[in-house]
């Protein structure tokens, strides 16, 4: 994964906008660097520390780029040093200028930076400081000056994200999170007002009992009351004792006296003070009485019941009781119940143990919070962050969702574990309310039309917590499956959008379903195929077979380039711009092509699928590719591994979701096989970086309606008609496809009998009256004989009739035959382990004997 630092741009040093006065400033503290190689600078860095540590980092000669590290010298982990270009690290004596140099450097390059904002190259997003490259910042950031790149590289180790993985990371936000937005507060306000009102309503309906309790309990009070000062007046306590000095028990004559004395005095102070405050209390009574309005007076005498009441209660059995909330909603997440959580799941460590002596003879592993538990940033839920016990992870935390969700007594589906970066012992987890699957989905952004890039990170989805999910399309591939009606097509068309909107990019929708969810993109398609018939399916297999003649002729002008063209060895926006367009290529349906009767079909999909997922996103190919058969004999792992971003959304086991994200991976917790059949959207998305260091995730797919969809198309086709860049089948101009994977039988179909030769022009002739859809696309003779290659045919000079042309052996087509029928029969056991039927992969061609 390449990573950029927003400021990561190598000063110019002819450039005085980049140094400001600094160029011009040649003494000593202001100086810019004599060459850009002495500028040693740590954005992160204790300035007092990390001149004085001597620099480990060795200079890369080529790019002058220093490897750096933490610096553990002094024990402090936020000690780092800093980006090193150049040759050497500052001398110590040179360093405290220097630093102050690289600090007016850095401010001189963030002015800058304005050419790097979004839309320019500069990171725009989340995923950006993640440390995904996006399209766009890998086109802009290749800008070059000279023939050289204007970018210094970081090396990876010194990569760190400025959200602070290092410094940032133990320090709690300073704003709440839910209090800096304003979803946030609403939503934690409407929480709160809910669960008073439901406390309200709860209470309000236990009112008579309470009423009923009051009056019961009011004259214990009275009693209670009356008592306690009884025997406080009359200091009752002392009786104990004088009692024993009267009795002789103690025969100390003068502190009975003393006592008795001391009681006296007691009793006299404390009757004047009950007598004054009764005295006090009559005569306020009586004063409210008369001067209060009847409703005060009523007031206060519930008042006084009331007290009278809960004095005259037992501690076991309260006035009010708790109200006993049943949903998640209302019920307050504590430490206690997190940590009861933590011991359910296994992951509660262990008390230490002491010997007899008193030693510790083994340490507490119990886990701590690492922060309070707090209302979640979208106000619907807690979020709790915890350190486990040594030894245990995040990913245990994980794998342990259910147990953790029974510890909490919610539901698992309201519990999402998630690792922080820098501590693998750590864990974020969201405990919502409610079920988030099944809030109301988010609108997609995309609905509202915007201009949209396929170079560029595309609104794909939301976390749990609602944090948006973003995709970017160009350089990746995509893999979708999940059951019928879990929202696949919702799902895909919203990952497609970008494409359909953006007038730049060509787009292929291949639906091996023939269903009516990709009909409006027949407006802006360049190839559009729709049906699950062998026709459509060879057809299909044609259009894959010249996309990737397309991608390696891209690759091959590639290579014809300079370094200075092609930066990164792929796609950029300025060749984009001169006519090598991002096209992305839709298969829907997809377990129809692998799964296809036919062997050749599914052999030869397969290969190109697998070619054009691995090799064609650099030439700026994206593979876009949906089953509703997420399983292993439809998704080979061949293919499935070589996909960059999968996306599963609801399977029935836990085998379906590996087949879509990866073996094992329901192993870590990521799977799909909980999500319920009303949880539409829901996915879990393997490939786009979480931003903790992680790249799977929860999400809810936003919501992108088909008329929205067919309205994305049509606004579509209108921009590529402005930017006349509508081309193909959108314009009634599909480009002619060559049907090769049935050429040998089709050939030997059409075979006059048992002519030992045959021209060429001839057997096309045949083939295009017997198959015409297959064969209108096949220009000549040449792509015929090309076809027929891969069979290990060639053409020859045969002359018939007194013509000389070229032609074929019926002995070549025989053997080509028999030497594909040796190959089907060793693939027959593959085949027969999936319960493939293998007699339906041939048709009824005549073999030539
Ligand atoms: N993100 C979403 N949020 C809420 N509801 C959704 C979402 N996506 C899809 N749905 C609902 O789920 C239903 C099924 O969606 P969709 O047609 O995409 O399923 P599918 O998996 O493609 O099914 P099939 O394979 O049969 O075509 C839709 O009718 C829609 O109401």
């Amino acid at each position: 994964m390449a990573n950029v630092l927003p400021f990561g741009r190598r000063p110019d040093p002819d450039d005085p906008d980049q140094h400001g006065d600094l160029s011009a400033d040649p003494s000593g503290t202001g100086a810019a660097p004599e060459s850009e190689g002495s500028l040693a600078i740590s954005p992160y860095a204790d300035t007092d520390a990390a001149p004085a540590a001597p620099s480990t980092s060795a200079p890369t000669p080529d790019t002058g780029v220093a490897t750096g590290r933490v610096s553990e010298a002094d024990g402090r982990a936020d000690t780092i040093e800093g980006p090193i270009w150049g040759s050497a690290a500052p001398s110590s004596a040179a360093a405290p200028n220097d630093d102050e140099a690289a600090v007016r450097q850095l401010l001189a390059l963030y002015r800058a930076m304005p050419d790097l904002a979004p839309g320019h190259g500069a990171p725009s997003g989340p995923d950006d400081l993640s440390g995904e490259t996006t399209g766009e910042t890998t086109g802009d950031l290749s800008a070059v000056v000279g023939g050289e790149v204007d970018v210094p590289v970081l090396e990876p180790d010194r990569i760190i994200s400025p959200a602070g993985a290092v410094q940032g990371a133990d320090l709690r936000p300073i704003v709440p999170q839910w209090l800096s937005s304003r979803e946030g507060r609403k939503a934690v306000g409407r929480w709160w007002v809910g669960m008073q009102w439901y406390r309200a309503k709860f209470h309000g309906v236990r009112a008579p009992v309470y009423v009923a309790r009051v009056l019961w309990r009011a004259p214990r009070g009275v009693w209670r009351v009356t008592s306690g000062l009884t025997r406080w007046v009359l200091d009752t306590r002392a009786d104990g004792l004088e009692q024993a000095l009267a009795d002789g028990t103690k025969l100390d004559t003068m502190t009975f006296i003393q006592l008795r004395d001391q009681r006296a005095i007691r009793v006299r102070a404390r009757l004047i003070t009950v007598g004054a405050g009764a005295v006090t209390s009559a005569a306020a009574g009586v004063v409210a009485l008369v001067h209060l309005p009847a409703s005060g007076d009523v007031l206060l005498g519930a008042a006084t019941v009331a007290v009278l009441a809960k004095v005259g209660s037992d501690k076991d059995r309260p006035l009010v009781g708790a109200a006993m909330a049943t949903s998640a909603r209302h019920r307050e997440l504590t430490d206690a119940i997190v940590m009861r959580a933590l011991r359910a799941a296994g992951l509660g460590g262990a008390v230490a143990k002491i010997d007899k002596e008193g030693h510790e003879v083994s340490e507490d592993t119990r886990p701590t919070l690492a922060a309070p538990i707090m209302r979640s940033g979208n106000g619907r839920g807690y979020v709790v962050v915890v350190d486990l016990p040594w030894g245990k992870t995040a990913g245990d935390a994980a794998a342990a969702v259910e147990k953790l969700a029974s510890g909490l007594d919610v539901d698992v589906s309201q519990v999402f574990p998630e690792p922080v970066a820098g501590r693998a012992r750590r864990v974020e987890m969201y405990v919502a309310d409610e079920d988030p699957m099944l809030l109301p989905a988010s609108r997609s952004p995309l609905a509202r039309l915007p201009r949209a890039s396929v170079w560029d990170p595309q609104p794909l989805a939301r976390t749990p917590l609602g944090i948006e999910v973003r995709a970017t399309l160009l350089f990746n591939s995509f893999l979708l499956g999940a059951l019928p009606r879990s929202g696949k097509s919702y799902a895909a068309k919203c990952l497609v959008t970008p494409a359909v909107l953006d007038p730049y990019c060509d787009l292929t929708v291949l639906d091996c379903g023939g269903g009516r969810d990709w009909l409006p993109t027949q407006d802006i398609a360049v190839d559009y195929v729709a049906g699950d018939e062998e026709e459509d399916l060879i057809r299909i297999v044609a259009i894959l077979n010249r996309i990737r003649d397309e991608a390696r002729q891209r690759l091959a002008q590639f290579r014809t380039m300079t370094q200075a063209d092609m930066p990164e060895d792929k796609l950029t926006r300025e060749l984009a711009a001169r006519g090598m367009p991002p096209h992305v290529v839709v298969v829907d349906e997809l377990q129809n092509l692998l799964r296809a009767n036919n062997k050749e079909i599914r052999k030869a999909a397969l290969e190109v699928l697998v070619w054009l997922a691995k090799t064609a996103p650099k030439a700026g190919y994206i593979m876009v590719m949906i089953t509703q058969r997420p399983a292993a004999d439809v998704i080979p792992s061949d293919l499935r591994d070589i996909t960059s971003v999968r996306v599963a959304l609801r399977t029935k086991t836990r085998q379906g979701s590996d087949a879509v994200l990866g073996s094992d991976i329901s192993a870590t917790g990521y799977r799909t096989d909980r999500f319920l059949e009303n949880h539409k959207g829901a996915a879990v998305i393997g490939g786009i970086s979480n931003g903790k260091g992680g790249d799977l995730q929860v999400v809810r797919v936003d919501l992108l309606m088909p008329e929205e969809f067919a309205r994305a198309c049509a606004i579509g086709r209108t921009r590529r008609e402005d930017a006349g860049t509508l081309r193909g089948a959108a314009i009634g101009d599909a480009a002619p496809v060559e049907i090769t994977i049935t050429v040998l039988e089709d050939v030997a179909a059409v075979w006059p009998g048992d002519e030992a030769k045959v021209h060429a022009a001839v057997i096309l002739t045949r083939l295009k009256e017997l198959y015409p859809s297959r064969y209108e696309g096949m220009a000549d003779e040449t792509a015929l004989t090309r076809a027929l290659k891969p069979y290990g045919i060639t053409s020859g000079q045969v002359s018939r009739g007194g013509v000389n042309r070229n032609g074929y052996k019926l002995a070549d087509i025989r053997k080509a035959w028999r030497a594909r029928q040796a190959a089907d029969r060793t693939d027959e056991t593959d085949d027969t382990d999936r319960g493939h039927r293998d007699g339906d992969d041939d048709g009824p061609t005549p073999v030539p004997a």
